[in-house]
């Protein structure tokens, strides 16, 4: 929210500030100090005009007119307050849920929120204040109702933003159930600009009550509100127009301090800047590893659905870790190395479509899952890594609630034993205890990936997913954390699977990479192969356009020549064959098989290169 010493420079806060003051002291005392007078009929002092005695004349009974609008503004803001409130609190869990529905689910009730938008709001409420029955709780009830479409697509919309999010994937790895995501993760992060909304919403909402009360729709006598009163006013209007004037002004003033009051808050917080991005770490536990192999997947294709039709961006792809075994995932961008990760995380997409022969994490076979033990499986099992630090960690909330959440809800640990274990989580990845108080935007970018990876340790995972965890980070950094994901797999036998486009550091970095060319693995070798040994045309040309500081200034950088393939118009043969120097005619007609080719090393490649010795050395850049 904004800061309270940005509000106290601005003179149009001051302002609101008074205004608003002034409403709640006169609703706090109009009634105690102006009941009596404002009730108390005199027959000799009916219908009067303005006087001293009376400054806004009196009405039909005789009773002070400026003494009944002093004290209707306690009925008229509370009436108004409640109904948005409820207007507000059910369009909000209506349309926020949204972000945390299933497919079928979401779109349902988007379709319902699409249906209530077609009504215009003030006809939908007077229509409902007709059906609730003409009174003071139907009029609430009826604006109430009629705010809710208005504040469930605006809460709809802005979870859709977070819906998106790192944060957000983080949070359902860890296996959080929808509420909780919806309270934790969803409304602390749309909660500002709704909140704006609910102001100005206050505003209209006075406006609309007193409308229905002047149509005889809302407060009754002998109740009274700034709507009745100015309803009364009105019939001797043109003989004395103070009487409808005095509720027509204290309305006015009223909507207009509670407009100013959403000027000045999203003033304040448009020049605050943009939020910084959070998120954060994901989850994962431990297991023990059945036949020495924490992950093991077979031929595993996803399928997307996009407006041009369903593309395949991963295709067969195989692959397994042993404990404490650090395994890169290579290829350039859009190779289908994400949405790898993602499928064995279980975060794919909406409307992504994943098959696989064999899927096992840490001995168990996912498929054979229900959808909560593979939940929690994944939460307890599995930690995954996101490349940008600053939007997976949820913004709103500090680094020890987001460390702690996860054993707090898969082992039940108490606050205390969590947090001790955070504390060392922290100590861990070289963090002090301090930093638990901290929130994301407080931290440098190299320190908010060392939390994300603390996260994941707080779940001792068997394996953690890397996925460019250092692409966002300076060199300097990313030797730092390359160096602490080292010290884990040492310390814990955890297995890594660090993807990257940066052949050179996972050269440096694995011990074993596979390298992804148009949603497949064109090749798989051990590391130390890299420099002289590899076959595959694209993988040497992934090697030789690294570049290294002895190369000459003034010689151009060799590069991959040509573009990946159109993921819409796959090509029967080997996806790499336009760009392939060496491609013949079976090249185009068949995709090759992955060959073993012993001591680790398989290839994708009908002509393979001979090994030589000449490949330049592989060096981080
Ligand atoms: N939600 C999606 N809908 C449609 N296509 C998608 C979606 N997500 C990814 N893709 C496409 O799938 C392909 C593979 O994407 P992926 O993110 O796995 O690539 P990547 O190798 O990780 O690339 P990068 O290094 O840039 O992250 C790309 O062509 C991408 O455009």
């Amino acid at each position: 929210m904004p800061r309270p010493s940005a509000l106290g420079r601005s003179p149009m806060a001051w302002v609101t500030g008074v205004m608003l003051a002034s409403l709640v002291v006169l609703a706090l005392a109009g009634p105690l100090l102006w009941g009596a007078a404002a009730d108390r009929p005199n027959p000799s002092a009916v219908l009067l005009g303005p006087s001293a005695a009376h400054p806004a004349g009196t009405d039909g009974l005789g009773r002070d007119l400026l003494a009944r609008v002093l004290t209707a503004t306690r009925p008229s803001l509370l009436l108004a307050l409640a109904s948005v409130v409820l207007g507000a609190t059910a369009g909000v869990l209506l349309g926020a849920c949204t972000a945390v529905l299933g497919r079928r689910a979401r779109r349902l009730t988007a379709g319902l929120i699409n249906l209530l938008l077609a009504f215009p709001a003030l006809l939908l409420a007077m229509f409902l204040a007709v059906v609730f029955g003409a009174g003071t709780t139907g009029a609430v009830l009826a604006l109430a109702a009629a705010a809710v479409p208005g504040f469930a697509r605006l809460a709809q919309t802005l979870a859709a933003g977070v819906a998106g999010t790192d944060h957000l994937a983080a949070a359902r790895v860890l296996g959080l159930r929808r509420h909780r995501l919806l309270w934790r993760h969803v409304l602390p992060n749309i909660a500002e600009p709704l909140l704006l909304s609910v102001t100005t919403a206050a505003g209209t909402a006075l406006v609309a009550l007193s409308g229905l009360s002047f149509l005889g729709l809302g407060v009754q006598p002998p109740g009274y509100d700034w709507g009745q009163l100015l309803s009364q006013g009105l019939d001797r209007i043109y003989a004395e127009p103070l009487p409808a004037l005095a509720p027509g002004l204290a309305l006015l003033y009223a909507a207009l301090a509670f407009q100013l009051l959403g000027e000045v808050l999203a003033g304040s917080a448009a020049g605050r800047g943009p939020v910084a991005r959070i998120p954060a770490q994901r989850p994962a536990p431990s297991g023990p590893a059945e036949g020495g192999t924490v992950l093991q997947v077979d031929d595993l294709t996803v399928e997307l659905p996009t407006p041009g039709g369903t593309i395949r961006p991963v295709r067969g792809v195989s692959l397994s870790l042993r404990p404490g075994e650090i395994v890169g995932l290579v290829g350039e961008s859009g190779s289908g190395k994400s949405l790898t990760a993602l499928a064995i995380a279980d975060l794919l997409p909406y409307g992504a479509r994943v098959s696989r022969r064999t899927l096992r994490l840490l001995g168990a076979d996912l498929a054979a899952l229900t959808r909560k033990e593979r939940d929690r499986h994944l939460a307890t099992g599995l930690s995954v890594i996101f490349q940008n630090p600053a939007s997976a960690l949820n913004p709103s909330l500090r680094i020890g609630t987001q460390l702690t959440e996860a054993v707090r809800t898969h082992r039940g640990a108490s606050r205390a034993q969590a947090t001790a274990e955070a504390v060392d989580a922290l100590r861990r990845v070289g963090l002090p205890p301090a930093v638990l108080r901290s929130r994301p935007h407080q931290l440098s970018g190299g320190q908010r990936q060392r939390v994300m990876i603390a996260a994941g340790l707080m779940v001792r995972p068997g394996l953690i997913i890397a996925d460019e965890p250092t692409t966002a980070l300076d060199v300097t950094v990313q030797r730092q954390i390359t160096r602490l994901l080292t010290d884990i797999r040492r310390d814990t036998s955890a297995a890594i699977l660090f993807i990257s486009h940066d052949i050179a550091l996972v050269g440096e970095f694995c011990e074993r990479v596979l390298v992804m060319y148009a949603g497949t693995v064109v090749e798989a070798l051990p590391a130390a192969r890299l420099a002289d040994r590899t076959r595959h045309p694209y993988t040497r040309a992934l090697v030789t356009s690294v570049p290294d500081l002895t190369a000459g200034r003034d010689r151009p950088l060799p590069t991959v020549e040509g573009a990946p393939p159109d993921p819409l118009a796959p090509a029967p043969g080997c996806p790499f064959e336009p760009r392939c120097p060496r491609r013949q005619d079976l090249c185009a007609e068949q995709a090759p098989p992955l060959d073993d080719l012993g001591a680790g090393h398989r290839v994708a490649c009908w002509y393979p290169l001979p090994v030589t010795a000449d490949t330049k050395p592989v060096t981080a850049s």
